[in-house]
C-alpha cells in the first residue's frame, strides 16, 4: 500500500483553445501528494481549479498532461483501480429525481459493480438519516437531504479516499454538523478526507494539511498548524476621539489612515501582542473612540501568498 493516498505530478488541464473559445489554463502544472489517513483541504478562490482538480480525480474530467496515482494505481494504467478507489460528493445536486434515496444507492453500487451481498444501502441511509426517506423520491427531497444523499453515493463502493467539494456551501447548522461528525467518523476509520472549502474556519476545524492553489497553482503546502502560524496577520481598526496629528509608529505595525480618519493597523499575533499595538497609539497621543480586530481571511491568505510569490 502506498504511503500518499493521492500523488499528483506536472497536473495540466487546459480548457477550450477551439475556434470560439479562447484557452483556459485552468491547473498549470500541479504537484501534490495527498497522505494517507488525513483530512486533506484544499483551498482557493472562486476559478482558482479546486473543481477541475477534483474532477480529475474523479475521472470526470480529462487531464491534459500529468501524473495522477490514487491508492498506489495510476490512473492512465489502472483506470478501473483508481477509480474505484476513490469516492466523490460532488457540488451540484445531480440526482435523478425519480429514484428513491434506497434505489439511488442501489442504482450507484451497481455502476461500480458492487456484488449486492457486499451492498449496505440501509447502512448508509442510516449513516446520513435518510432512513425516514429511503422510499421518496429524489424531488421530493429538501436541499440538505439531497446533499446527504450524495455523500451516500460517493460512499457505496467502500473508497479509500472521500471528496467532498464544498460540502458547506449554503448548508445549515445541523447538516453541517452531520456532516463533520460522518467525516470524523470515517476518517477514525482510516478513510482519507479530501476537501475544498471557502472557509479558512471550517479548514483549521477539519484540516490536518492545506494546500491552496490560485490561478491553477499551488502557492502553500503545509500542515494547518502551520499554515496558520504562517498567517497570523490580524487587522486593528481603530477610530480616533479627534484628529491625528501622528501616525502611531512600532516595529510589525503596518498603519495607514482611511478616508474616514479610522486607522487600520496590521500586525501578526505571534510577534506583537495587541497590547503593544494600543501602547504605540497612547504614544502617538491618540486616544480611542473605538476599536475592533479582524483575523485574516482567505481573502487575506490569499493576498499574501500571490504577493510573496
Ligand atoms: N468546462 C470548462 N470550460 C472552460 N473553462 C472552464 C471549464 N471549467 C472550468 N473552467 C475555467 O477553469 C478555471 C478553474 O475553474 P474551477 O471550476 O476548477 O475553479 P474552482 O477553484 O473550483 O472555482 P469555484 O470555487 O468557483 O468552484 C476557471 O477560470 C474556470 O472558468
Amino acid at each position: 500500500m502506498a504511503a500518499n493516498a493521492i500523488e499528483i505530478r506536472g497536473l495540466t488541464k487546459i480548457y477550450g483553445g477551439g475556434r470560439n473559445s479562447p484557452e483556459k489554463r485552468a491547473l498549470q502544472g500541479i504537484d501534490l501528494d495527498i497522505p494517507q489517513g488525513s483530512v486533506f483541504g484544499l483551498l482557493g478562490p472562486n476559478g482558482a481549479g479546486k473543481s477541475t482538480l477534483i474532477n480529475i480525480l474523479a475521472g470526470l474530467v480529462i487531464k491534459t498532461a500529468g501524473r495522477v496515482t490514487i491508492w498506489g494505481f495510476d490512473q492512465d494504467h489502472n483506470p478501473r483501480q483508481s477509480r474505484a478507489s476513490i469516492g466523490v460528493m460532488p457540488q451540484e445536486l445531480n440526482l435523478d429525481p425519480f429514484f428513491t434515496p434506497r434505489e439511488a444507492l442501489e442504482v450507484q453500487a451497481g455502476l461500480y459493480g458492487v456484488p449486492r451481498r457486499q451492498r449496505r444501502s440501509d447502512e448508509i441511509l442510516r449513516m446520513v438519516g435518510l432512513e425516514d426517506k429511503a422510499g421518496a423520491y429524489a424531488r421530493t427531497l429538501s436541499g440538505g437531504m439531497r446533499r446527504r444523499l450524495l455523500l451516500g453515493k460517493a460512499l457505496v463502493h467502500h473508497p479509500h479516499v472521500l471528496v467532498l467539494d464544498e460540502p458547506t456551501a449554503g448548508v445549515d447548522i445541523e447538516l453541517r454538523q452531520m456532516l463533520w461528525e460522518n467525516v470524523r467518523k470515517l476518517n477514525q476509520q482510516g478513510m482519507t478526507i479530501i476537501l475544498t472549502t471557502h472557509y479558512l474556519e471550517e479548514a483549521e476545524e477539519m484540516c490536518d494539511e492545506i494546500a491552496i492553489i490560485n490561478l491553477g497553482q499551488l502557492v502553500a503546502r503545509d500542515s494547518t498548524v502551520n499554515l496558520l502560524r504562517r498567517l497570523d496577520s490580524r487587522t486593528m481598526i481603530l477610530h480616533p476621539d479627534g484628529p491625528v496629528g501622528r501616525l502611531p509608529e512600532g516595529e510589525g505595525l503596518d498603519v495607514t489612515q482611511r478616508g474616514d480618519g479610522a486607522l487600520v493597523i496590521r500586525y501578526r499575533s505571534a510577534e506583537t501582542p495587541a497590547e503593544a499595538v494600543l501602547a504605540a497609539v497612547r504614544a502617538a497621543g491618540i486616544c480611542i473612540r473605538d476599536v475592533k480586530t479582524e483575523q485574516a481571511d482567505l481573502q487575506d491568505v490569499f493576498l499574501e501568498l500571490t504577493r510573496r510569490r
